[in-house]
């Protein structure tokens, strides 16, 4: 088995060979924590995340890196408007984008690195650039030279003639208007660190190459982010650590937006809708399901409509679990996904393909339920988690029981709705419908759905 990629940089699927055998090293572009994140934000991690997640499945060792920018324009303007510190905006964002990552149940990074947590890195890297006639200083900024790096724009697939500088990026005192700003010289009154060119702060781009260095070494193996990222940010790292002499990413991987009427879903365009208001909304494990599922380079429009497809497919995945566990007991996941599943996640981790697989088997277990064929129903069910697993949507993984606050708790909840249920029944039985009523309703109130089922009433978190 090869694991297959498309790498934007070879713009083909590629067999996937680590640098260090049995190893993959992965480097995701985070937030910048200048607002709470939207959707579109969260299915980068997510996409990510489930990289990771088959990777491990294959045996690899995976590190990887997401990191944090701490500082930027936006960042700075919302501080002077709020009259706040920067690092509050900065960590109370940091700590949204966490609670978002955790609800839609991302494993953590290896490590997550805040980019003003490493200057040192960053002026070591713009001394050995400008040793090598590939940055210069001027006025306080440092500037990488672009027309100094033979490889500029090959990411991308541009030619320098054909570049026309960004307005933002048009800062005095620069030889090429097409040179980037690696570092930026103090404003008044804005955070700025001591560098040998004086006071100053980074640019996003240095920043990444830094922390990929000090994280994954010269080499690594996977470079990803969304995709509009190409250009100018990935090129511009390529530029830095490349003319440092490192080897910088073997693998380009790109995630397709979330938009919204066909645009990027972006905080700048005011079109984005938050996380913390779609949990309220949706049951985090079908906003996963919604966000995760279609391939990750194909675009996501965002639509209602899509969601409640997402929850009814994912209702039907999740109904038959919960029946085979009625039936049989607990099931625990099978240790191999089937060879049509990973085959699928093989080839440049075709979820769409993979989870019709799920689909199928949950169909061949439903047919084994209704014949009574309680053997093949538990075999179906144990593929089924071991896939869904993968996907991070397995409903009885502890990330969504709620374990960690406490596995033991399920029990207790449930003996004690057992007891009430009771109680309902009771009433029911002596035509007291009024109290049967009251006891559900008070239920509901506590966040309980109750279902009557013919092998009796089933209880769940209402979960919305
Ligand atoms: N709508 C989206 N769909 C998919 N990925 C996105 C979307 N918006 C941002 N991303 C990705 O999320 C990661 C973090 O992005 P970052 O915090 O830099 O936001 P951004 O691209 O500036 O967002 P915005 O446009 O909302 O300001 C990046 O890898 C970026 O490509
Ligand atoms: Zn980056």
């Amino acid at each position: 088995m090869t694991i297959r990629l498309y790498d934007t940089s070879a713009r083909q699927v590629r067999d996937f060979t680590p640098l260090v055998p049995g190893c993959v090293s992965i480097y995701l572009c985070g937030a910048t924590v200048q607002a709470p994140p939207h959707i579109g934000h969260i299915r980068s991690g997510l996409n990510f995340d489930i990289m990771q997640r088959w990777f491990r499945y294959r045996g690899y060792d995976v590190t990887f890196v997401r990191n944090v920018t701490d500082i930027d324009d936006k960042i700075i303007r919302k501080s002077a408007e709020q009259g706040r510190p920067w690092w509050q905006i900065a960590y109370e964002n940091e700590r949204a984008f966490n609670d978002g990552y955790d609800a839609l149940g991302c494993l953590p990074p290896t490590i997550e690195p805040r980019a003003t947590g490493h200057v040192p890195e960053m002026i070591e890297m713009m001394r050995e650039l400008i040793e090598r006639g590939h940055a210069y200083e001027s006025e306080g900024n440092v500037y990488f030279d672009v027309r100094s790096f033979p490889g500029y724009l090959d990411l991308s697939n541009q030619e320098l003639e054909n570049l026309r500088q960004p307005e933002s990026e048009g800062e005095l005192g620069k030889r090429d208007q097409r040179d980037f700003a690696m570092w930026k010289a103090a404003k008044p009154g804005e955070p700025s660190w001591e560098t040998p060119w004086g006071r100053g702060r980074p640019g996003w781009h240095l920043e990444c190459s830094a922390m990929v260095r000090k994280y994954l070494g010269s080499a690594f193996d996977i470079h990803g982010g969304g995709v509009d990222l190409v250009f100018p940010h990935h090129e511009n790292e390529i530029a830095q650590s490349k003319a440092c002499g490192d080897g910088f990413a073997r693998y380009w991987a790109h995630n397709a937006w979330v938009t919204m009427s066909g645009e990027k879903m972006s905080k700048s365009l005011g079109n984005s809708v938050l996380v913390s208001e779609m949990v309220k909304q949706w049951r985090p494990i079908v906003l996963r399901y919604y966000l995760g599922t279609p391939h990750y380079r194909s675009t996501i429009e965002y639509s209602e409509e899509a969601l409640r497809e997402a929850e009814s497919a994912f209702a039907r995945i999740e109904g038959f679990v919960q029946r085979v566990v009625e039936k049989a007991g607990p099931v625990e996941p099978a240790a191999e996904v089937p060879p049509a599943f990973a085959e699928a996640m093989d080839e440049d981790l075709g979820v769409p393909q993979a989870l019709a697989i799920v689909h199928t088997t949950v169909r061949q277990g439903n047919s084994a339920l209704t014949a009574d064929d309680k053997e093949t129903a538990v075999a179906r069910l144990a593929e089924v988690r071991a896939m869904l697993g993968v996907l991070g949507l397995d409903p009885l993984d502890e990330q969504w029981a709620g374990a960690g606050r406490g596995d033991d708790l399920h029990g207790v909840v449930d003996s004690l709705v057992r007891l009430v249920l009771e109680q309902r029944q009771a009433a029911r039985a002596r035509k007291d419908y009024a109290t049967a009523d009251s006891i559900r309703d008070q239920l509901a109130q506590s966040g309980l759905v109750i279902e009557d089922t013919p092998s009796g009433p089933r209880w769940q978190l209402s979960g919305k």
